[in-house]
């Protein structure tokens, strides 16, 4: 149900603390990794949001047993020691989460299972055949209930034997990381061949520290062939600490460097393990000051300049960027994000098409955006698309003389339920 929209009144400086929420990406990995792993495992400071609650009520439809505290942002996970065995009455609902799709999709097809994967109508639209391809090479039954190459899907899981299997890395990076995940599960050594220029590559980092944590080795053969040999099983590490969502933590750095202030994010720091954080270099370099700490990250307020930059390496905080574009002294160019085009919407579309309501110039390429720095912001109502980012992208623009409108707010339920309330909390008016 949509909520309704929200104006945001100019806000004159922004200064304070913000301790972000738990990573989505490491939040779902961790809930599968725990359930898949011999033991149980504590996972603390855990994302409460619709993808971390669509990936539990996932799990316990296949039978893993997690009691989660009240706060839900600590979920004691009762590992099944392998893969599933339970085969659920009805079919899973996976919302829009690629990160509950993806990875379950891979560890169903090499467990013993039948199973429906749905979401909701983007979900449909939202590639998948690169892996299934990968799965169906690897020997693995996967049937498309509607349209080939996309969700839903009737996963007939079974013992995969491994082996060498191929995957295309050019759409998203999360096909990859369920083959890496689902590996342990295979009963041979697994080899994986990439191919096409992988995208989205420091994911794939997140994915190889949380399998390492949880006693699996991957051999990384410079992002082109990963070797993941047989008879390794996932166990628990006991607790696994989620870190803050550095994707979460741009909106707050790039307020700073727009009208800081100083704002520190906490949570998350010089030690993460996610790529997002380089998104503080993109803000240094436009001529924000940063400083690091390791378990926090504090920016003031620089002249921004425009950037030209290829941030494939960023594909979520580098949305961020293209509204922070708008106060810089000359026009920024954000490169290499054609995949932008098959996330939570066509963000690239979106966000030139809401850029444009506010008054600004904006080149929307097939795989680059450019944005030219805006002098008289229009009070606009920014359609949101079900895309949490743009929402939290287009807040930024009330750090300008102008109100801004966010229709449906409520769509950063999918990874940041409270964003707005925190972000009151750093804000002058
Ligand atoms: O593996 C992950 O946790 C993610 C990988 C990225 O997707 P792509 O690899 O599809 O770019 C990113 O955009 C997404 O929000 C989370
Ligand atoms: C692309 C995103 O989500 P997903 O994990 O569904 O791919 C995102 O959070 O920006």
């Amino acid at each position: 149900m949509e909520q309704n929209a929200i104006t945001l009144n100019p806000i004159k400086k922004v200064e304070g603390t913000v301790n972000v929420p738990g990573s989505k990406s490491l939040s779902n990995r961790a809930l599968l990794l725990a359930a898949l792993a011999k033991g149980t495992t504590t996972v603390s400071n855990l994302l409460d949001s619709d993808d971390i609650r669509h990936m539990l009520n996932a799990l316990k439809l296949l039978g893993v047993s997690y009691q989660l505290s009240s706060d839900k942002t600590e979920c004691r996970v009762e590992g099944l020691g392998g893969a599933f065995t339970h085969s659920p009455s009805k079919p899973l609902f996976l919302g829009n989460a690629g990160t509950a799709m993806r990875p379950l999709c891979a560890a169903l097809a090499a467990s013993d299972v039948n199973v429906e994967l749905t979401g909701e109508p983007r979900m449909e639209e939202r590639p998948i055949g690169d892996l299934v391809n990968a799965l169906q090479e690897a020997g693995a039954d996967i049937q498309y209930r509607q349209t080939a190459g996309f969700p839903p899907l009737l996963v007939h899981g079974k013992p995969l034997s491994g082996g060498e299997i191929s995957v295309d890395g050019s759409v998203s990076s999360q096909f990859l990381t369920a083959l890496l995940m689902a590996a342990p599960l295979f009963k041979g050594n697994v080899i994986i061949n990439i191919q096409g220029q992988l995208v989205s590559k420091p994911y794939i980092d997140i994915t190889l520290h949380i399998m390492k944590q949880f006693g699996v080795e991957v051999i990384n053969r410079d992002y082109q062939q990963f070797f993941i040999k047989a008879g390794q099983a996932y166990v628990s590490p006991g607790r696994f600490m989620v870190e803050g969502d550095a994707s979460s933590a741009s909106y707050f750095l790039a307020a700073a460097a727009i009208k800081g202030g100083k704002v520190t994010v906490t949570g998350i720091g010089s030690n993460s393990v996610q790529g997002d954080i380089r998104f503080a270099d993109v803000l240094e370099k436009m001529g924000a000051k940063v400083n690091w700490q390791e378990e926090s990250i504090s920016v003031t307020r620089g002249t921004l300049t425009g950037i030209d930059m290829d941030l494939n390496h960023i594909p979520d905080a580098a949305m961020t960027i293209a509204t922070t574009a708008l106060f810089a002294d000359s026009p920024t160019t954000i490169r290499n994000i054609y995949n932008w085009r098959v996330k939570e919407t066509d963000r690239l579309h979106a966000m030139a098409t809401e850029l444009k309501k506010i008054g600004a110039e904006v080149e929307e390429g097939r795989d680059y955006i450019k944005v030219w720095p805006l002098g008289n912001f229009v009070h606009a109502a920014i359609d949101t698309y079900h895309d949490h980012r743009i929402a939290m992208c287009f807040s930024l623009l009330a750090l300008n003389e102008q109100p801004v409108t966010i229709n449906d707010p409520g769509c950063t339920a999918k990874t940041f339920p409270d964003y707005f309330s925190r972000l009151a909390t750093i804000c002058k008016h």
